[in-house]
């Protein structure tokens, strides 16, 4: 990482050089929580270089909630009784789907690859996929932020937009947040969600007869993985203008844009289980199956893929196939449904058999198949 500040590279269209913000700081100890105006977070903000240790946690926190404040009502606005600032959100929906996830500086993103708005918006659809997964529509984000205090304040606004602008594009809102120092950058996202008077679709509801589907193409963001871990991104806009497959599926990994309103369609349609796909097809069918007591067939010929993932795996000598079965972070969803319930857009890829547990692909069992499992590493 050298002594440069966090997100102070030039690759990353974040401002360069530091000027002497310190005496800017805004004293934590001398300003209340709620005397924070806003001339300490247009200070704070213009000055993109200065660091979280110079400028301090509240001035960057102001930032945070006065950019959460200036976002237009998103459509589930009336659900939020008391949003970010205060103590807690008092937040006033029906039955309510919560969940969280969170993102460690190397070992989910790298700063040489993403931007922090990527990082932001990455970490927003990660979590909220699990709330699309159970059926249920986000309504609201909650942000824990650990970073050390080299990190520049254009790198935490960037961060910030990339979290408010993924949670709005999903009808939700940033509803409050913690900042804390660490070593490394942690970025921990919690979403809650609506039902709107569907009933949750769990993992245990396969049952025997009902055909798996899937709601888009898999193995793109394990495409982009590799072709990152091997190249960087720094060729990036030279695949962009060439239109080389390489450039879409490395957008893929950066920020996955999975259709999560597929969540919702599918618990409509009357999934009878589902899950997204975070750790490779392989591991969350294990999960389906043993939750729901069946044995999942799937044919390895009908998982999709897109056609620049077969483009890319010829260009690196790889698998496209395994990818698509075992590669993570496609956040699309996987689903069980009656025959003949499956949504437009979805495709089938197996069928649940009676059980015990079991998974196959082809007829074969995949115990020597494995996604991604964070601790072998
Ligand atoms: N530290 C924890 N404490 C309590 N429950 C946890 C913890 N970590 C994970 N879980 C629960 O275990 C389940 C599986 O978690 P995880 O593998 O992270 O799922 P996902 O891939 O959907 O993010 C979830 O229901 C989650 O809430
Ligand atoms: C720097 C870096 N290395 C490796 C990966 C690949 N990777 C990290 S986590 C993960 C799968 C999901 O991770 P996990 O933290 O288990 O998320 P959850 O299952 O809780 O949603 C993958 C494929 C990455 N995104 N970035
Ligand atoms: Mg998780």
């Amino acid at each position: 990482m050298g002594t440069e500040p966090l997100g102070g590279r030039p690759d990353h269209g974040v401002d360069h050089g530091r000027h002497d913000v310190g005496r800017h700081e805004v004293g934590r100890h001398e300003v209340g929580r709620h005397d924070v105006g806003r001339h300490e977070v247009d200070r704070s903000a213009a000055d993109r270089s200065g660091t979280l240790g110079e400028v301090g946690e509240r001035a960057i926190i102001a930032m945070f909630t006065s950019a959460v404040g200036h976002r237009p009502e998103s459509s589930s606005g009336s659900d939020i009784v008391i949003g970010s600032g205060d103590d807690a959100a008092v937040f006033d929906v029906g039955p309510t789907v919560i969940s969280t996830d969170t993102a460690v500086q190397d070992r989910h993103f790298r700063l040489e690859w993403s931007g922090a708005a990527q990082i932001g918006a990455r970490t927003v659809v990660q979590s909220a996929a699990d709330i699309a997964a159970m059926g249920g529509r986000t309504t609201g984000v909650v942000v824990a932020l650990a970073c050390p205090p080299q990190t520049t304040v254009g790198w935490l606004a960037d961060l910030n937009t990339g979290i408010v602008d993924a949670a709005h594009r999903l009808g939700a809102r940033v509803l409050g947040g913690d900042l804390v120092a660490a070593d490394e950058i942690v970025v921990s996202i919690t979403s809650v969600g609506a039902l709107d008077g569907l009933a949750p679709v769990t993992l245990s509801g396969a049952r025997a007869g009902d055909v798996l589907a899937v709601s888009g193409p898999l193995g793109t963001a394990a495409a982009g993985f590799a072709v990152v871990s091997r190249s960087g991104v720094a060729p990036m806009a030279r695949w962009q203008r060439d239109a080389d497959p390489r450039a879409t599926v490395v957008s893929a990994f950066l920020l996955p844009a999975p259709d999560l309103s597929q969540g919702v369609l599918a618990a409509r349609a009357g999934a009878h289980a589902m899950t997204d796909i975070s750790d490779g097809l392989v591991e969350e069918l294990r999960t389906m199956a043993s939750s729901s007591g069946v044995s999942l067939a799937v044919t390895g010929d009908a998982v999709p893929r897109c056609a620049e993932v077969d483009h890319v795996a010829a260009l690196l000598g790889a698998d496209a196939r395994t990818w698509a079965l075992t590669g993570g972070e496609d956040h699309e969803l996987l689903a069980s449904f009656a025959p003949g319930a499956v949504p437009p857009g979805w495709t089938e890829i197996g069928e649940v058999r009676p059980g015990p547990a079991r998974v196959t692909i082809d007829g074969a069992d995949i115990a020597g198949l494995s996604g991604w499992r964070a601790f072998d590493r």
